[in-house]
């Protein structure tokens, strides 16, 4: 019997995810047009002997949580429970508090993964390699390109065994370029390490992170207090993959992610890709688009284009490399390039709203997206363009690389600003 955690956070992470996650938590954004972690859950019902999922995290369960829970219940025929951190306990804390839930039943073994990540989860064979060779931890790695592995965990390991030699959380100089990809397999075992650092903390009184912000003796770090620390203890192994895999830190990334998903549905998931049918919009490459939504049948849609629920797309629409969410509305011959557009949100006619991708370099296959700063030397990087909730667009204008906050009206054209 297996199990499966899910680490969603809480509200004061995914601040770079900002202003989409004012309105919906980020675990719950939709990418490829299903909620962020829907794609994990799903990937996890299809491991058999799969027997419960748990969400931890410091959200207030609200309306979006509770409803998303019941309908992935029914969906998938299992229990799937939200387990509420009273303070954040850090990547590892929740684990251990709420250890007596992970381990009812008896499971051989759980799953762990971080919610803002985008993958094929390679689960069932993480699982025969445990079963192979059963340690307390295994980890997913990948590879990732020298300078980009700093802003990861990165693995130094032992190339026949994959024993984890040594593990450094992000960082400042070049370590490896096998990188953690926050998707794990932890025997019950996993539990006893994360108890000692439990114990040592409530000895040393008051843990401080590095930021300072969170101090708390439940708190664990799970990479620094326990990879760090056990690595070359023949307790830690990695299993590689070079299946898809990338963060989603930002609304650019969600972007790229919707990108890679859409791509799996080939064969995860045909039926949810849109088809060319008589009388009915042009598509051009990988389309989702939500049944309720309405689009007129003069509109080229594609590629990457995800739809949300009850959108309408008017006549002569242009829409490439975006995702349009819930009640939007493009109007008339609008051209809608690399951009999200928000809940409830406007486009008038023959507006023209674009971003600029920072996907990663096509030519590095080592290579991910960068989710840094939106600022370099005090400006506004081009970026991909994006709408808030409820925000208008007139008729006949041109918003570029622009990130336009919620419940805006604008009036006029506005290129690389932040419009508050
Ligand atoms: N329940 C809970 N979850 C948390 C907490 N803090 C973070 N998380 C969740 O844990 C995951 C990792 O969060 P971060 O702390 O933001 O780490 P990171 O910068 O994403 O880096 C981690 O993931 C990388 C891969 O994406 C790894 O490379 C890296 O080593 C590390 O594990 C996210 O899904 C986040 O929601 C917490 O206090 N409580």
């Amino acid at each position: 019997m297996l199990k499966a955690v899910i680490l969603i956070g809480g509200p004061q992470k995914g601040t770079r995810f900002r202003p989409l996650s004012f309105e919906v938590p980020k675990p719950l954004f939709p990418v490829a047009g299903v909620p962020m972690i829907q794609h994990h859950i799903e990937a996890c019902a299809q491991v058999p002997g799969m027997q419960e999922i748990l969400l931890i995290g410091f959200y207030q369960p609200d309306e979006p949580l509770t409803r998303f829970l019941e309908a992935a219940q029914q969906e998938f025929n299992l229990p799937i429970r939200y387990l509420q951190e009273f303070v954040p306990l850090g990547t590892g804390g929740g684990l251990y508090h709420f250890r007596d839930q992970i381990l009812a039943g008896g499971p051989e073994a759980f799953f762990v993964l971080n919610a803002d990540v985008c993958s094929d989860f390679p689960l069932s064979a993480m699982l025969d390699a445990y079963r192979h060779q059963p340690h307390p931890f295994l980890l997913l790695g990948t590879t990732a390109n020298r300078t980009q592995s700093l802003n990861y965990g990165c693995i130094v390991e032992n190339p026949q065994t994959h024993e984890v030699l040594h593990y450094v959380e992000k960082p400042s100089t070049f370590v490896s370029d096998v990188i953690n990809c926050g998707i794990y397999l932890f025997s019950p075992e996993a539990l006893k390490p994360l108890r000692d650092v439990f114990q040592r903390n409530q000895q040393d009184g008051q843990l401080e992170d590095s930021s300072g912000l969170w101090p708390g003796a439940g708190t664990i770090r799970l990479e620094q207090d326990v990879f760090s620390a056990l690595a070359g203890q023949g307790q830690i192994y990695v299993h590689l993959t070079d299946g898809i895999w990338s963060q989603i830190k930002s609304a650019g990334s969600a972007l790229y992610a919707s990108r890679l998903y859409l791509g799996q549905y080939q064969l995860t998931h045909p039926e949810r890709l849109a088809k060319h049918a008589p009388g009915g919009p042009r598509i051009r490459g990988n389309v989702y688009i939500h049944p309720t939504a309405k689009v007129a049948p003069s509109a080229v849609l594609g590629p990457n284009v995800s739809i949300g629920e009850g959108v309408t797309v008017g006549e002569g629409v242009r829409l490439r490399e975006s995702i349009v969410l819930h009640g939007a509305t493009l109007q008339e011959h609008t051209c809608v390039l690399h951009t999200i557009v928000g809940w409830g949100s406007t486009v008038g006619r023959w507006a023209r709203v674009e971003g600029t991708p920072n996907d990663p370099n096509p030519n590095d296959p080592r290579a991910h997206m960068d989710s840094e700063s939106l600022f370099k030397d005090g400006k506004l990087l081009p970026a991909i363009t994006i709408l808030g909730c409820r925000v208008r667009i007139p008729a006949e204008v041109l918003i570029l690389n622009s990130i336009v906050l919620p419940h805006k009206e604008l009036s006029r054209s506005f290129t690389n600003q932040i419009i508050l």
